[in-house]
């Protein structure tokens, strides 16, 4: 965690130099907060500083009662105030400051988003324009993702809403809904075993924690029907469009298009290259020409696959609305139904991903899709809207 460090450093400087860090919020929130784990040996911490709000916390704190915040300067003559007292991850998500947002950041295999508690709404609480902001690598928190916990309707327990990095809204995510259920358990505090049904522009997605903290989905099924990816290939196969040829920048590529609620390109080779190697394409190139092709309407996610064996295969994606991601869970599972249909695997697969590997099973009795993978904390932070 050195660039915890390294950004923490500075702001710690100047507030014991007696600056105040430039702000356009109330005086409480020109204090650098530290979180820290009483043990000696803190796992990891993570330091967030937009404009003037620092906050730094451990990514492994489990155990409410071994917290405690502090202020890292303690000078009269500056203008620090106690801080809050926090006693557990979800006391702190329930402060509600107003032009203040508080998170946690989460990832799952490194497809990293920003979670907000929004049970008390069915409005997102922040628009698509501050999640762009939120975002930014650089400028932001930097995130593929804004996911926000509401409501749920028709009877499930929540809803996921979600805004990509671009700040277009895709009606799934399925790394994401690994991330939600992680979340929901921590503000809920929930140990061990858990489902939730979750409602998504998807329809019903119910995720399961498991007693090891990994997080199986029941993805539900699989769309086809070229209308419905949406696709304006021609379908070949029934109502499906599975191994079409599809030029992009003068290249003919053999593509399957599948819908997991979001639309998904896969892609196994080209006319003349029939075995993709996936490490030596320029994603930054050719994953805009697909995304942005006329013959998908609501742009497309697309997936780049090679096959190492009926069991084992490995892909990169390029998102629609985030670009090259890390992974991708509505991707992974589109490429095994693309295998399936295209004959190069069977239905319970490996795929590995550039942040790791997801295990996804297409199972034959009731058509639904069963994706299972980790999804962690990164950390806790505040930031001024
Ligand atoms: N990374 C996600 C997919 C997020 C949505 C996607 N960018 C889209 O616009 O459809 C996943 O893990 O599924």
């Amino acid at each position: 965690m050195a660039i915890a460090a390294a950004k923490l450093l500075p702001a710690a400087a100047a507030v014991s130099k007696g600056r105040s860090l430039s702000s356009p919020c109330s005086v409480s929130y020109s204090t650098l907060y530290r979180l820290s784990s009483s043990s000696s040996s803190s796992p990891s911490s993570a330091a967030l500083q937009l404009d003037s709000l620092t906050f730094v916390v451990s990514s492994k704190f489990r155990n409410p009662s071994s917290l405690r915040i502090c202020s890292a300067a303690s000078s009269s003559s500056m203008r620090i105030q106690a801080p809050p007292e926090i006693t557990s991850p979800a006391s702190f998500l329930e402060r509600k400051e107003s032009g203040i947002l508080h998170f946690v950041k989460y990832q799952g295999l490194g497809n990293d988003f920003i979670l907000v508690d929004n049970r008390d709404s069915h409005e997102p609480r922040i628009t698509p324009e501050q999640a762009v902001k939120l975002c930014d690598r650089n400028f932001g928190i930097g995130a593929d993702g804004v996911i926000f916990a509401m409501p749920g309707i028709n009877g499930t327990d929540y809803t996921m809403r979600i805004f990509n990095s671009d700040g277009s809204e895709p009606e799934m995510c399925g790394n994401g809904i690994r991330c939600f259920a992680r979340f929901i358990a921590e503000l809920e505090n929930l140990q061990g075993k858990q489902s939730f049904t979750i409602h998504t522009g998807a329809g019903l997605i119910v995720p399961e924690i498991q007693e090891d903290g990994q997080v199986r989905v029941d993805m539900g099924e699989p769309i086809l029907k070229a209308s419905d990816v949406p696709t304006k290939l021609q379908p070949n196969k029934g109502q499906s469009v599975v191994k079409s040829k599809l030029e992009v920048d003068g290249v003919s590529w053999n593509v399957t298009c599948v819908s997991m609620g979001n639309p998904h390109c896969v892609t196994f080779g080209t006319e003349v290259s029939k075995n993709l190697q996936v490490d030596e394409l320029d994603l930054a190139e050719i994953g805009p020409k697909f995304e942005h092709h006329v013959t998908f309407p609501a742009r497309t996610n697309t997936e780049f696959v090679q096959v190492f064996s009926p069991t084992h295969l490995k892909m990169r994606v390029w998102e629609r609305g985030a670009g090259a991601t890390l992974a991708c869970g509505t991707g992974a599972c589109a490429v095994v139904v693309a295998a399936v249909l295209e004959g190069h695997a069977g239905r319970s697969c490996t795929v590995d991903l550039p942040g790791g590997p997801l295990e996804i099973e297409w199972r034959e009795e009731n058509n639904h899709i069963y994706m299972t993978g980790p999804a962690e904390v990164v950390f806790y932070g505040s930031v001024p809207l």
